[in-house]
């Protein structure tokens, strides 16, 4: 038996909805609680299955967290492990970012070597080189990155390839606690980069550039875990996951607890196609009066459309009257989605890098199955358009960084409950185990 949600579509949406902090904000927070060892305090973290994971593999390297109301506390003064076990990096990729922190830490970082994923090779040959200009010294054995660096990192120049979100966020990790100054060029400029930026410069460390594709750190000696409490920024792939449903539906949704400014892309982009958008700095409305228009959407790093968001802007394509030309520019492999929506009745053609959709078709309930995160969303936003009954399956891929989606829609007047008994009802939760107190 899976878990799976079922969902009656075709009801119109309206009401409220709280967008939770962001999955891709708050895991490298976390691993950066490892560059020092103390207590760290963090608010607004999101409960979703990866947040789990990385609580685990903290656990993993001695750490120990627990919550006081709704703050998250971790506390990395026992942490004497340096190994990132091949069972934790399976489930979440972004199990890499232990690798910059503990090799700067403790000269010595065991990480096994994330595979190949759904959506594409993702290889971390930019986390390894720019580590090894850091003076690490990197072997490969055994399905495992070794890191070594006994004498310390000693700041340097590094020129990414590309602007990767992690291998950046991984780099000004492990560049904090070098010897020297450190400049990253094209560095990642996404807000969730920034974010850790500012939790470091709360833990002592110089840094220069964060938003802009020139990062400078002048790394320290010793950190120290921030003096107040960190707070995780908004989701804005939730959000602009919720921004596009009353397109589908028909309805007003109003988004709270979000950050406007991170948006920009997507909000011209949904404008564009017709949706009524208004905003303030922290909520949007959201509504839809006329015919959805087709549009030309690129993936590209921020401030560029979010691949994030690729596969749920396709579904509201569905919608528009006439040719919308999608195109992912990150991922060589982020079109899978495009199988399940066919069998629900959109007319799609894969050319290469670009997904063509015809429009509008009125899509039809039918079982389904999520291969990938974002795709488990899109394949519930299309079910929560289609006419009759769906099942989408592949939850364990929607847990990872969704926080309570089906009560969340629920509360917005959708019809969708999930399928199976309490237990899985929580997915795979780390809080919600009779050992452990609930979140
Ligand atoms: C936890 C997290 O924050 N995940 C996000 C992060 O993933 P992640 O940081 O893994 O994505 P990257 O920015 O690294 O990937 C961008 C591109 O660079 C390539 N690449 C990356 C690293 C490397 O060493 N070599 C290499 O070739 C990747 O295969 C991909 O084609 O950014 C992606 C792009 O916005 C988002 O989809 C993910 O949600
Ligand atoms: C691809 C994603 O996440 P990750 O990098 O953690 O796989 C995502 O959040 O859409």
């Amino acid at each position: 038996m899976r878990a799976f949600f079922e969902i009656e579509g075709g009801f119109p949406v309206s009401g409220e909805i709280k967008i939770s902090g962001a999955k891709n904000a708050v895991l490298p927070a976390l691993a950066a609680t490892l560059l020092s060892p103390g207590v760290y305090r963090f608010t607004n973290a999101p409960r979703v299955s990866d947040l789990c994971t990385m609580l685990e593999l903290l656990s993993h390297l001695g750490a120990k967290w627990w919550e006081e109301g709704q703050t998250l506390l971790v506390d990395t003064s026992g942490v004497t492990e340096f190994e990132a076990p091949y069972d934790l990096v399976r489930l979440m990729r972004a199990s890499v970012l232990v690798l910059g922190p503990l090799v700067a830490r403790f000269g010595k970082a065991r990480v096994a070597l994330p595979g190949g994923c759904p959506i594409g090779k993702r290889p971390v040959d930019l986390h390894l080189r720019g580590l090894e200009r850091l003076g690490a010294r990197i072997e490969i054995s055994h399905g495992y990155i070794l890191a070594f660096a006994e004498k310390g990192l000693s700041g340097t120049e590094i020129v990414l390839d590309i602007p990767s979100v992690t291998a950046t966020e991984n780099l000004m990790m492990a560049a904090a606690l070098a010897k020297g100054r450190t400049e990253i060029r094209n560095a990642a400029r996404e807000p969730e980069v920034v974010f850790l930026g500012e939790m470091l410069l709360e833990m002592g460390a110089r840094i220069e550039g964060l938003g802009t594709e020139r990062i400078v750190i002048y790394g320290r000696d010793d950190l120290s875990p921030p003096p107040s409490e960190v707070r995780i920024i908004p989701d804005r792939i939730e959000t602009g996951t919720y921004l596009v449903l009353p397109g589908l539906t028909g309805g007003e949704l109003v988004l709270s607890d979000t950050d406007v400014s991170f948006l920009e892309a997507p909000l011209e982009k949904l404008r564009e196609a017709g949706l009524e958008i208004e905003t303030e700095s922290h909520r949007i409305f959201v509504r839809v009066s006329r015919r959805i228009c087709p549009l030309k959407v690129v993936t590209a790093p921020y401030p560029g459309f979010p691949t994030d968001l690729q596969a749920q802007i396709m579904v509201l394509m569905t919608r528009a009257k006439g040719v919308s030309l999608i195109t992912e520019n990150l991922f060589e492999n982020r079109f899978q989605h495009v199988f399940e929506l066919r069998r629900m009745g959109a007319e799609i053609e894969v050319d290469g890098r670009t997904a063509v959709v015809k429009g509008p078709v009125r899509l039809q309930g039918a079982e389904v199955e999520a291969s990938d995160l974002r795709a488990s969303a899109c394949l519930v936003l299309a079910a929560l358009a289609a006419e009759g009954v769906s099942r989408v399956y592949g939850l364990e891929h929607l847990d990872r960084g969704y926080e309570r989606m089906a009560e969340k829609l629920s509360s917005v007047g959708a019809r969708i409950r999930r399928g199976r008994d309490e237990a899985e009802e929580l997915g795979r939760s780390c809080w919600s185990g009779a050992s452990r107190k609930a979140f």
